[in-house]
């Protein structure tokens, strides 16, 4: 099958409404779905300021009406109507907060759950990019803190994610949308609904007045933002990135800090550390010029529009088209009038930002997940299949990436015992990808049973096909954790966290199989030892054969193993392999072992030599031993 018949990728997200238009845009329509709570908002914030602005206004005509001396029963109601607004504005303004942040806070957790799930469908294993920038790529080892998204169509848009710049991702630019919600929403409307209403009671005391009023606002409400936004346009943009870098560069220097002492690079990753934040902070100074810039118009405006109309107003009532107490109304109507669009040069000069944001956002959530879930899952026969066929298996990590696999075909019959083996770059960890379910093949096929494994759903799947990837992580947690979360739920919650429910038999059991046993039991802790992050306080050795506890605690039907052995001197290797076949031997399963290591391949049944994505050889280690070759050259090199 040629390049062209391949299939794209992934199936585009529905996470993301909206593709190709304004981040911002975008944004607002993740909150459609609570479109009438924000409504509600906008019309509570509307009655909260317009309360407050009629407050001024009320106040205003009770003093200059007082100064008149009529019967207090002429003041009466507008002695009430102020206690009335005084109370409303408070209970508005606070109902308002209540369903508005409630809206965003919602709409937050739904993209907080979208990025998530985007980025667990993404991610299979670290990327081989280094965390360190030294020069050329490398594969980084053991838990690298880099992870790679967007491998697909936008994927030189974005890159090699690191997991500082996730972490970013996921919190600051995940909170511009909650931010454009509650700052960039519902202010502008509530403008629009209190300012609409305020010019036209201005405008019905005196025209002129009200004119004045509607060129302050459009002024302080439309032009002093549109500048902000402008000139905060690109420093904004320049902000989520610069966060995004800082955060980066920490966690970079945080996690590599034994690597970066070693090698004399410590000062380096600091200074890169404060050159981002030297960044941050200039550019949160001009945030904050900018923010004086729209406080520092906003008052000007006000101040030149409450003249104007107090000199409209005395010029009225001079000529006798406007009674004295109406002009005290106008006037401190018209200075009550900017509270309203008082926020909204701020918000204004925040839109890069939040544009800025948003696109970061958009990028994780745009990403073509590389596990498409089937759309009718087909039911998993019980006890799940154990063979397993691979058909013309293509697989390439991005459109313009060279292929990774070209068409592999491999067989595991119920009970085999199966290795693949090759030269480093071969394809044997994205073979293992595709047959864990952490990537969906480009072409090809993988049968489970005879039927198609994409078909099955990816949990059940993993039920029939588990183990152990070349990078297993480590939870930072207690041995027993680590092991406990390979078994299915209900034996976990069985289980409980004492021997008193008989539950940790099963990790003794798993754990004596990997040879880790006499280790745990040594530990003053047992298996309530913490293993620290990632691991660290475990042995690499100890970690390769947690790992393989788990997978064998799981207890697939096709037991998966890439490089499993890697870090075990060649006794514990041995030892732990042959137990491993031993445990598949009894219970039946099948096992896939991807490996560079030669020795102990005596009880494989079949074995396949992977090169640049393609079958090299196959057979039985006997077969491949006594023919010309990669495997007998291996071989005689002592691999
Ligand atoms: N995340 C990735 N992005 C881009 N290319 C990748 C990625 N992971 C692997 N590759 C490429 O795919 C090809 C196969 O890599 P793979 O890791 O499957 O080989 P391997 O046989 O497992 O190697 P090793 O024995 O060193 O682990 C290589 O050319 C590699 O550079």
């Amino acid at each position: 099958m040629s390049a062209a018949d391949v299939s794209p990728p992934a199936a585009e997200g529905a996470d993301a409404p909206g593709r190709g238009r304004d981040p911002l845009v975008r944004m607002v329509l993740l909150a459609w779905p609570r479109g009438s709570r924000f409504a509600l908002g906008v019309l509570l914030g509307s009655v909260a300021t317009g309360s407050a602005v009629a407050l001024l206004g009320i106040a205003a005509w009770l003093l200059a009406k007082a100064a008149e001396h009529p019967p207090i029963t002429a003041l009466s109601v507008a002695i009430v109507a102020t206690r009335a607004l005084g109370v409303t504005r408070g209970v508005a303004r606070y109902l308002e907060r209540l369903v508005t942040h409630d809206a965003a806070f919602r709409t937050l957790a739904d993209v907080r759950v979208k990025v998530y799930e985007r980025l667990a469908r993404t991610e299979a294993r670290p990327s081989p990019t280094t965390t360190l920038n030294r020069g050329a790529s490398h594969r980084s080892t053991g838990s690298s803190p880099t992870t790679t998204l967007n491998r697909g169509a936008s994927r030189r848009s974005m890159g090699p994610l690191r997991s500082g710049d996730l972490v970013s991702r996921l919190v600051s630019d995940t909170e511009s949308t909650q931010d454009l919600l509650l700052r960039g929403l519902t202010p502008p409307l509530v403008a629009v609904v209190a300012g609409g209403v305020t010019t036209a009671v201005c405008t019905a005391l005196l025209v002129p007045g009200g004119l004045v009023l509607a060129a302050g606002l459009l002024l302080t409400g439309l032009a002093v933002p549109l500048i902000a936004a402008r000139l905060g346009r690109a420093p904004g943009e320049r902000q989520a990135e610069a966060r995004g870098r800082l955060s980066t560069s920490l966690v970079d220097a945080l996690h590599g800090a034994p690597d970066l002492v070693a090698y004399g690079a410590m000062e380096r990753a600091v200074h890169r550390v404060e050159e981002a934040d030297a960044e941050l902070t200039r550019l949160a100074r001009r945030d904050a010029g900018l923010l004086g810039f729209g406080a520092g118009a906003t008052a000007l405006v006000t101040g030149l529009t409450v003249w104007a109309s107090l000199l409209l107003g005395v010029a009225a009532v001079d000529d006798g088209s406007l009674h004295p107490v109406p002009l005290a109304v106008l006037v401190l109507t018209t200075l009550a009038a900017f509270e309203i669009v008082q926020p909204l040069p701020a918000v204004a000069a925040r839109l890069g930002a939040l544009r800025a944001g948003g696109a970061r956002l958009f990028d994780v959530l745009d990403t073509p997940a590389m596990v498409e879930p089937p759309a009718d899952p087909a039911a998993l026969p019980d006890p799940p299949p154990a063979d397993l066929g691979v058909r013309g298996l293509k697989v390439r990590y991005g459109p313009e990436e060279p292929w990774a696999l070209r068409g592999i075909d491999l067989e595991v019959p119920t009970g085999a015992k199966v290795a693949v083996l090759g030269p480093s770059g071969a394809g044997k960890s994205t073979l293992a990808e595709v047959l864990l379910r952490f990537r969906d093949p480009d072409a090809g096929t993988v049968e489970l049973g005879g039927a198609d494994l994409l078909g099955y759903d990816r949990d059940d799947a993993r039920r029939a096909i588990g183990g152990v990837p070349q990078d297993p992580h480590v939870f930072a947690s207690t041995l027993r954790e680590n092991l406990r979360l390979a078994l299915p739920e209900t034996d976990a919650d069985e289980g409980g966290d004492t021997d008193t429910h008989g539950g940790d038999e099963r990790l003794w059991e798993a754990l004596e199989r990997t040879r880790l046993a006499d280790e745990v039991r040594a530990m003053p802790h047992g298996l309530d030892t913490e293993v620290g992050v990632h691991g660290t306080r475990l042995s690499g050795g100890m970690r390769s054969r947690l790992a393989m506890a788990r997978a064998v605690l799981a207890a697939p039907r096709i037991l998966v193993l890439d490089e499993p052995t890697a870090h075990l001197d060649p006794d514990t290797r041995d030892a732990v392999m042959a137990d491993v076949l031993d445990a598949a031997d009894a219970e039946g399963f099948s096992t896939l072992l991807i490996t560079h290591d030669l020795a102990g391949l005596e009880r494989m049944d079949r074995v396949y030599v992977l090169s640049e994505g393609r079958v090299l050889q196959e057979g039985t280690p006997q077969e491949l031993a006594d023919q010309e070759g990669w495997y007998r050259d291996a071989l005689r090199l002592g691999h």
